[in-house]
């Protein structure tokens, strides 16, 4: 093995297409390693050539870092590493993590707007009663909402919720937020049009709430039975977020029950739902696999971006969106 090629392996199974973008935007001196079927045992085979490992959406399992001797670097494929990033172990070894906002902001703050008209307008659900020869063309009419002038609550108002915030501006809606850990400065406050608030003002108040906040210890199951009963009946609900911040049961519970109108869910605990999850069953919530970042467009930022930080790393220069493990 040439000591002078960095093996960078991509974790995830992948189209060729995809392995073709990181193969051609990776530096010179790295070689792409990657996997033929979505096998964990390869994987693990894998890892122990590799030197850096880029992931997401597949997760580096605890154990598996142990069977990696030469691996030095985790570059995260976007952003959301909380609750999936084996920290003790990556720590005690002096291997570095680094995560990548490239076009994050913009494809997932789309992506929960499309969520958001799906869910006000019904249109998964009138698409499939026009399948099955329903014209639903009076019925939904006095149920559909504008998304113009409705209260809307982010739940984390990070680089995905103000990306949020500022698509929202044509809609004139009444803009809410909570963030335990960041305010925004006043003038973009005003600018945007989203006023700091407890969770229970914004429960209250929002027909549309939508969650851009880290799956971590402290969010776990945030919207559960107790958060659901504390919505507004006519609440549209919108995770992009990550499935283990809402109780999927409670929620298909809330859904059933008529105690929240509508949901746009994009993300699962786990992933994939198993086939008999509730959420299946209902006809008032909008589903899609985790693609909320899925684009041609955000995957090229993700790659130039990525692959911009795997060649700092090997040039010795600073790393770009770094997270301290040492600090955590
Ligand atoms: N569906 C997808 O494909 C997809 C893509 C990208 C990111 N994500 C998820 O979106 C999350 C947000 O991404 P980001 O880039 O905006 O991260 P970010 O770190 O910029 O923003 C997250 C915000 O959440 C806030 N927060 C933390 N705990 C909170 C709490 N208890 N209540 C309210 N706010 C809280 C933080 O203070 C921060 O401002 C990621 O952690 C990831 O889980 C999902
Ligand atoms: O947190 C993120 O950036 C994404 O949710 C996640 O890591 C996987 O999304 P992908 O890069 O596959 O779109």
């Amino acid at each position: 093995m040439s000591e002078n090629l960095h093996r960078i392996l991509y974790l995830s199974y992948a189209p060729e297409a995809v392995y073709a973008m990181w193969r051609k935007a990776l530096p010179e001196g790295c070689e792409l390693l990657t996997l033929t079927a979505n096998d964990d045992a390869e994987r693990v085979a894998k890892l122990a050539e590799a030197d850096a490992v880029i992931v997401a959406p597949a997760v580096l399992r605890p154990e598996w870092v142990a069977q990696a001797p030469r691996l030095k670097l985790v570059q995260h494929q976007g952003v959301g590493w909380q609750g999936e990033t084996p920290i003790p172990e990556l720590r005690a070894r002096g291997i570095r993590l680094a995560i990548n906002p490239s076009g994050t902001a913009d494809v997932v703050s789309e992506h929960a707007l499309a969520l958001m008209f799906a869910c006000l307008r019904h249109i998964p659900r009138t698409d499939a009663a026009m399948r099955r020869g329903e014209w639903l063309g009076t019925a939904l009419r006095t149920v559909s909402r504008n998304l113009r002038g409705r209260t809307v609550g982010i739940v984390g108002m990070g680089r995905i919720g103000s990306a949020v915030a500022a698509l929202l501006q044509p809609f004139k809606v009444r803009g809410l937020y909570v963030d335990p850990y960041q305010k925004l400065p006043e003038g973009l406050e005003l600018a945007l049009g989203f006023r700091r608030v407890e969770l229970d003002e914004l429960l209250r108040e929002s027909e549309v709430v939508t969650l851009h906040l880290p799956a971590t210890r402290e969010t776990h199951h945030l919207f559960s039975d107790d958060t659901f009963a504390r919505m507004r009946r006519d609440a549209v609900l919108i995770n992009c977020a990550r499935g283990a911040v809402v109780d999927e049961a409670a929620l298909a519970r809330a859904l059933a029950a008529g105690t929240i109108r509508a949901a746009g869910i994009d993300v699962f605990e786990p992933e994939p739902p198993r086939p008999d999850n509730p959420l299946f069953a209902l006809d008032n919530v909008v589903l899609t696999p985790h693609v909320a970042a899925g684009t041609l467009d955000a995957m090229q930022a993700k790659v130039d971006g990525a692959t911009a930080n795997i060649g700092r790393f090997f040039r010795g220069e600073a790393l770009q969106d770094e997270i301290d493990l040492a600090a955590l």
